[in-house]
C-alpha cells in the first residue's frame, strides 16, 4: 500500500524507524472542508504525489499514508504493531491517531495535502521568455523555453519514447507549466528517431493491490486527464513531428493546433491489433478532420499512413525535407511567436471554447470503453505478444 502512495521516496524512507522518529513535526495546513474532495480528485492525488520530486518528510508521508487508510478503509481497527516493530507501530499510530474521522473528511484532507506539497513544487516553475532555460527537471521529458516558444521533447529516445505512466503524468504536469508562464507558442516533439511509439505497453505490468481491475480503472482516470490537459490548453499548441508517431501520440494531434512533419514521419493507430479503441478523441476529430472513410481505415483497420498522405487528409499541417526539418520549422515558428500574443491566444480559445464541452464528453466515454478493452482477452493478449516475442506490428 505504501508503494501505492509514493514508490520510491516513501519506500526507502520508512525504512528506517530512526528516520521516522527523527523528523521534526511538520505543522499540517488541514484547512475546513470548503468542498468536498470526489473520487476523481482522490485518485488524482494518489497518482500527483508519485511525482513529487522533493522528499515530504517522514511525518508528512505517515500522514498520507493514515489518510490514505482512513479515506479507503475507514477507521483503524487492525491489531496493534509490536513495540519492536517501529515502522508498521508508527504507521499504525498514525491511522488510530485519526480516530472516527469520516472517510470523506480523510479524502478530502488528503487531496488538499497533495495540492499543497505539488503547489510549493511548482512554484518555482514560471518561465521568462526570451530566455533558454529549463523549467523542471522531469524523467521523460525535457522542458526549455527560448523565443516566446515552450518546447515539450518526449524524451525516452531508447524506448522510441513511449509513453509510460509517469510520462503521462510528467506531459500533465508540463502542459499545465505551460499555459501559466510567458510563452506565446507550445510545442512538443519527440527527441531521437521517432516522435512517439505511443502507450508503453509494459505500463499494464504494474499491477496495484486492488488488481487488474483497478489498473484499468486507474489506467482510464489517467487517460482522462491526460487528454482532457490537450482539449483545455489554452494557447496554440503545435506537434514538431520528427519522426514515425503511434497509437497516442498520433490521436492526440487532432487537438493540436498545427502539425509539421518531417517526410520520414509516419502515423499509425494500430488499435484493432491490440484490441484497443481509439483515445485522445479521435473517434470525434478524426472524421471531422478526414471524413468518415478515411478515418474508418487509421482507427479501425490500423493503416498507416505516410507524412505525405497524412497532410493530404488533413491531420498534418505541411510536411518538410527531414534534411531541412528543424531548421525551416524553427525559423517559421520563431516568426510566428512575434505576432501578437493576445489575439493569438483569444482566437485559440473562441475556436476551441465551440466545441469543449464535446470534447470532454467524448473523451469521458472514449477512456471509459477503453477501461473496459484493457481487460479484454484480445488485448492482453496482444500486450504479451508484443511483451514476450517483441513481436512488431
Ligand atoms: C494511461 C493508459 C492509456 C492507454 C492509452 C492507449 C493508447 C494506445 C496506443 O498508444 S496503441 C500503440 C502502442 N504502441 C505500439 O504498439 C508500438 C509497439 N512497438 C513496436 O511495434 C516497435 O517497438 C516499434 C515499431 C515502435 C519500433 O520497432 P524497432 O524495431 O525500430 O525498435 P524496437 O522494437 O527494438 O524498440 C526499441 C525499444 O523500444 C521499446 N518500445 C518501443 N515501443 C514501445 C512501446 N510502445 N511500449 C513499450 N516499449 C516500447 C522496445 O521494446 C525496445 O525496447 P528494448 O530495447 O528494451 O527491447
Amino acid at each position: 500500500m505504501v508503494a501505492r502512495l509514493a514508490p520510491r521516496w516513501c519506500l526507502r524512507a520508512l525504512r528506517s524507524p530512526l528516520q521516522v522518529i527523527g523528523f521534526p513535526s511538520l505543522q499540517l495546513h488541514m484547512s475546513g472542508i470548503a468542498m468536498r474532495a470526489s473520487q476523481e480528485d482522490f485518485e488524482n492525488a494518489l497518482n500527483q504525489v508519485k511525482l513529487l520530486k522533493k522528499d515530504p518528510g517522514n511525518e508528512v508521508k505517515l500522514k498520507l499514508y493514515a489518510l490514505y487508510k482512513q479515506a479507503t478503509e475507514g477507521p483503524c481497527n487492525m491489531p496493534k504493531p509490536g513495540v519492536f516493530d517501529f515502522i508498521n507501530k508508527a504507521k499504525w499510530d498514525a491511522w488510530d491517531a485519526l480516530g472516527n474521522l469520516p472517510k470523506e473528511t480523510a479524502r478530502q484532507n488528503y487531496v488538499d495535502l497533495v495540492s499543497s506539497l505539488s503547489s510549493s513544487s511548482e512554484s518555482s516553475n514560471q518561465v521568462q521568455p526570451g530566455t533558454d532555460r529549463k523549467q523542471q527537471e522531469y524523467e521523460n521529458l525535457v522542458v526549455t523555453s527560448e523565443d516566446g516558444i515552450t518546447k515539450i521533447t518526449l524524451n525516452r529516445p531508447t524506448k522510441k519514447n513511449a509513453i509510460n505512466t509517469q510520462m503521462y503524468q510528467e506531459i500533465i504536469l508540463a502542459l499545465k507549466a505551460a499555459s501559466n508562464d510567458d510563452s506565446i507558442l507550445t510545442v512538443v516533439t519527440g527527441n531521437g528517431d521517432y516522435y512517439c511509439s505511443g502507450n508503453d505497453l509494459t505500463n499494464f505490468m504494474d499491477i496495484p493491490p486492488g488488481g487488474v481491475e483497478e489498473k484499468a480503472k486507474q489506467s482510464a482516470v489517467l487517460l482522462r486527464d491526460f487528454v482532457g490537459s490537450f482539449i483545455d490548453f489554452p494557447k496554440p499548441l503545435i506537434a514538431v513531428v520528427n519522426g514515425p508517431a503511434m497509437g497516442i501520440s498520433v490521436t492526440i494531434l487532432g487537438l493540436f493546433d498545427a502539425v509539421y512533419a518531417s517526410d520520414r514521419a509516419t502515423f499509425h493507430t494500430p488499435f484493432s491489433h491490440l484490441g484497443l479503441t481509439p483515445e485522445g478523441c479521435a473517434s470525434y476529430t478524426f472524421p471531422k478532420i478526414m471524413g468518415p472513410a478515411k478515418a474508418t481505415e487509421m482507427l479501425i483497420f490500423g493503416k498507416k499512413l505516410t507524412a505525405g498522405e497524412a497532410c493530404a487528409q488533413g491531420l498534418v499541417t505541411e510536411v518538410f525535407p527531414d534534411s531541412t526539418f528543424q531548421k525551416e520549422v524553427w525559423t517559421r515558428l520563431k516568426a510566428y511567436s512575434k505576432l501578437p500574443k493576445n489575439a493569438m491566444k483569444i482566437s485559440k480559445q473562441v475556436i476551441r471554447n465551440m466545441e469543449k464541452e464535446k470534447l470532454h464528453a467524448v473523451n469521458a466515454e472514449e477512456s471509459s470503453v477503453l477501461q473496459e478493452r484493457c481487460l479484454s482477452d484480445e488485448c492482453i493478449n496482444a500486450a504479451v505478444n508484443f511483451l514476450s516475442k517483441r513481436a512488431k506490428l
